[in-house]
């Protein structure tokens, strides 16, 4: 993104110069930088809501019927800049100009889903299928919408909607990113929790994610503070506020994206950030492992089981070290025998409601054991696969982050049961 694209937003956005703009990062494409010192806690900027790309800011210029991902990736598909020309976009074009243009790296593009899914902890190619599962979902949802309403999208300025279909989704897929990579939250609707509260803000998004130290914060809205939907059509501006130390001149400015494992950062944002091995980030999701122990036998009716209870599947052990209370319910039912006079079902229904702290000790000490395996499994498999990874430049070092974490964790959570 040029100088001169980055002076037409401020232009568009009737800024002066602030005092923070955006600059090349060392390895993190573009970032957010200090222009001269700013002291603890500075507001940097306000975003009125009139330039905030969200549902709201968006719904008097489409027919009704897309949840927020889909609107504003759709908006963005249908102004993707051509290169080297500016978004045509007359709503948010000095906005959506200052977007990055391709997201090469991104492991949902085909360069990185081209590569052997097998160099990948299974996790990972899970959690990628799952994203590729809502993509899929989202793209097939807005390109029925399309095909309903493309006569009143086809009067839009400056709007072709006669693009083949691989076209049209390639730069839906290109919005989409920007959506699931630059998206954060902003208090929309009635309710904290809607999926539709969230907004793409320009500038903020220059922002890196950073694992530790100093971060800026978002100033919570009116709506937010009042626990109530926005009161202006357009909903409330956005403050952003530097971090809560003083900030040199020069130095890079961070977000936290959330306190997610490498897994979540890789298949989401398309990268990795080292992380100590006894962090409560590094995380290993198991599921690949266990699922299959509840195979056979009496496993459907305990599947079921933990279905119906809301137990199945997201089982985790992290790098504190700690096991998941999800899986050591799983664990717990499976080494429950159904058909026994025990009492021990009824003993493990009562775990859930908190009646009881365990099982029996029997029990305890067979899910720990399998815990334990789980571990040998996970390091063992860490072990091998590392040796043989393929993949070039980046993406080798970011597999082999991704497999370290699996291999650091269960060394950890095995050492608690040995
Ligand atoms: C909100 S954008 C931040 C601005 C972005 N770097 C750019 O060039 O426009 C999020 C994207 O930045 C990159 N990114 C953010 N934090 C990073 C980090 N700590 N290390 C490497 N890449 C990072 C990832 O590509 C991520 O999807």
């Amino acid at each position: 993104m040029s100088t001169v694209t980055f002076e037409l937003l401020l232009d568009w956005l009737q800024f002066p110069p602030l005092l923070v703009e955006p600059r090349e990062s060392p390895s993190a494409g573009i970032g957010l930088f200090a222009v001269a010192s700013i002291p603890a806690s500075t507001p940097l900027f306000t975003i009125p809501a009139r330039a905030l790309l969200n549902s709201r800011s968006l719904a008097a210029h489409y027919p009704p019927a897309l949840n927020a991902v889909q609107l504003i990736a759709l908006h963005l598909c249908l102004y993707r800049p051509l290169h080297p020309s500016p978004s045509l976009d007359p709503l948010f074009g000095p906005y959506i100009s200052t977007l990055p243009r391709e997201f090469d790296s991104h492991p949902l593009t085909s360069h990185v889903k081209a590569a052997d899914p097998s160099q990948l902890p299974p996790s990972v190619v899970n959690a990628l299928a799952r994203l590729h599962a809502r993509y899929l979902h989202d793209w097939n949802t807005v390109r029925g919408y399309l095909r309903e309403n493309v006569r009143l999208l086809s009067q839009k300025p400056d709007m072709h909607l006669d693009r083949g279909d691989d076209t049209l989704q390639a730069d839906f897929l290109w919005g989409w990113l920007n959506v699931n990579t630059r998206c954060i939250y902003h208090r929309i609707k009635g309710t904290r929790s809607h999926p539709d509260n969230l907004t793409l803000c320009p500038i903020l998004d220059f922002a890196n994610h950073t694992v530790a130290g100093p971060c800026m914060a978002t100033r919570p809205s009116h709506a937010e503070r009042s626990n109530a939907p926005p009161i202006p059509r357009l909903g409330d501006p956005l403050t952003l506020l530097s971090p809560t130390t003083p900030t040199q001149p020069g130095a890079e400015l961070y977000l936290t994206y959330g306190a997610h494992p490498n897994r979540t950062l890789f298949v989401e944002y398309g990268f990795v950030a080292p992380c100590g091995p006894d962090d409560v980030r590094a995380e290993v999701d198991v599921q690949d492992i266990v699922e299959p122990m509840f195979k056979g036998n009496d496993g459907d009716a305990k599947k079921k089981l933990l279905q119906d209870s809301g137990y199945w599947g997201d089982w985790t052990l992290d790098g504190s070290p700690v096991v998941s209370y999800r899986l050591i319910t799983a664990l717990r039912l499976l080494h429950v025998s159904l058909g026994g006079a025990d009492g021990d079902l009824q003993r493990w229904r009562d775990t859930l409601t908190g009646l009881r702290d365990a099982v029996s000790d029997v029990n305890e000490g067979a899910w720990q054991e399998t815990v334990a395996d789980v571990c040998s499994t996970l390091i063992q498999r860490a072990q091998g696969r590392r040796k043989h990874l393929a993949p070039n430049g980046w993406l080798l070092d970011a597999v082999q982050l991704l497999w370290e974490e699996e291999y650091h964790v269960a060394l950890r959570v095995l050492k608690l049961y040995n």
